[in-house]
């Protein structure tokens, strides 16, 4: 066990790809085994601020990803239709949207509630949209039924319609705002790979809160120095609560651990994480400041923000993203992603090294690109990208 055929194999029956220059040093043996959660941590998570709205959060990211799950099983190439900007959008990403607005509105019914997310029922609402509409009530409602208690109603599908709507609002830097991705990763999940679902609050244009649902996230480090591993278990939930740290547990429920960025301060220790697409983010960038950094394992490219989760426990040091010209971040790409990675103690920011400003609407306006590593990395991260930036406009 543990040659680099047999771990790559095991990474890529999990979605994770991995550099096709990837070579382990013979004689070393490569054990799957992680050691994050070698000293669980038990919360106390009613003294925690936020506390309601974690509970609210982690229930509605948690039950969104049973949704999602039971889609991605049966995937029918019926399920994956096109929006007006040729991406692709799913009947569970719908679901999700709907059923994560409709608990949380649910679960917090004191306070006024404000849902800035990804979908909108404009394509449902058409004649074309009828039958899928009724596919993703019927989803929504027998995942309420698997909760297993009979406090929820069934929803119509007005009610679908009006959920999926609720993530109308614009956001912006005054009150609070639930931001929510209901699957981050669409081309992964339709792949049959990674996704995530991700939640953030918004107080007063800052991340107070973050959840990441992961359902094909291994349990086990996806680093490219992992080790061997009992479990080939997977589904993770992260989340996080500003200053209260950042946690991870199985997504079907087990005691909660702490997480922390890695200690690593030697770039070529260093492993990084990108998209899978590189339509999504700049290879040729990457690999540039990888090389200028001294980072000597190849790329470890996964979908969605489970990238910031694996980065959040550990598995690897830098997730670099520079998409192409002329893109515009979303905030739903990053606020769940973001505080999971601060409160891991790790640090997030745009290529100049700038913190992302969330308070500014829906449109995340970054220089460039987007940079996350842990405080040590940072400043040699900075001036690789400052170069490899500098030599990529030199040459146009
Ligand atoms: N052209 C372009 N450039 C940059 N980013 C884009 C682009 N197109 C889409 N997106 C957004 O990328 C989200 C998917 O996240 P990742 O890029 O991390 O995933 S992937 O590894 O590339 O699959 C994806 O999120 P979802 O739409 O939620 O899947 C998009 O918001
Ligand atoms: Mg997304
Ligand atoms: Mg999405
Ligand atoms: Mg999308």
């Amino acid at each position: 066990m543990g040659t680099a055929t047999t771990t790559r194999q095991w990474l890529r029956g999990r979605g994770i790809g991995v550099g096709s220059e990837w070579r382990l040093n013979k004689g070393i043996s490569v054990s799957r085994r992680r050691c994050w959660c070698s000293s669980p941590l038990t919360l106390v998570v009613s003294s925690m601020p936020y506390h309601k709205e974690l509970a609210a959060a982690n229930k509605a990211a948690t039950l969104a990803a049973r949704l999602c799950q039971k889609v991605q099983k049966a995937l029918l190439q019926s399920d994956v239709h096109s929006k007006s900007d040729k991406s692709p959008v799913t009947v569970a990403d719908y679901g999700s949207q709907a059923l994560v607005s409709y608990i949380l509105e649910r679960e917090l019914p004191s306070e006024p509630f404000s849902l800035v997310a990804e979908e909108d029922s404009g394509d449902l609402r058409k004649e074309s949209g009828q039958d899928t509409l009724k596919r993703i009530t019927e989803l929504v409602n027998d995942t309420l039924a698997s909760e297993g208690s009979n406090s929820f109603s069934t929803l119509t599908t007005d009610e679908v319609l009006r959920a999926i709507d609720n993530g109308k609002s614009e956001g912006g830097s005054v009150g609070r705002h639930w931001v929510l991705d209901p699957i981050d990763g669409t081309k992964g999940f339709v792949r049959g790979d990674q996704y995530a679902i991700a939640l953030g609050l918004l107080h007063e244009g800052k991340v107070v809160l973050g959840v990441l649902a992961c359902p094909n996230l291994p349990l086990a480090s996806i680093g490219h120095n992992q080790q061997h591993s009992s479990s080939n278990e997977v589904g993770c939930l992260f989340f996080a609560t500003v200053g209260d740290g950042a946690y991870m547990q199985a997504l079907n429920g087990s005691t909660q651990t702490r997480v922390h960025v890695t200690a690593i301060d030697n770039p070529e220790e260093a492993s990084f994480f990108e998209s899978f697409e590189a339509a999504h983010s700049s290879h040729d960038l990457s690999s540039s400041i990888a090389e200028k950094l001294g980072v000597k394992a190849p790329p470890v490219r996964i979908d969605s923000q489970a990238k910031y989760g694996a980065l959040s426990r550990g598995d690897g040091a830098i997730y670099l993203r520079f998409p192409h010209k002329g893109y515009r971040e979303k905030i739903w790409d990053h606020a769940a992603g973001s505080i999971v990675v601060s409160e891991a103690g790790g640090i997030v920011s745009d290529a100049a090294g700038n913190p992302l400003d969330f308070s500014k609407g829906k449109f995340l306006d970054v220089a460039s690109g987007i940079i996350v590593t842990n405080q040590k990395l940072m400043p040699s991260l900075l001036k690789a990208v400052k170069e490899a930036l500098n030599e990529k406009a030199s040459s146009l």
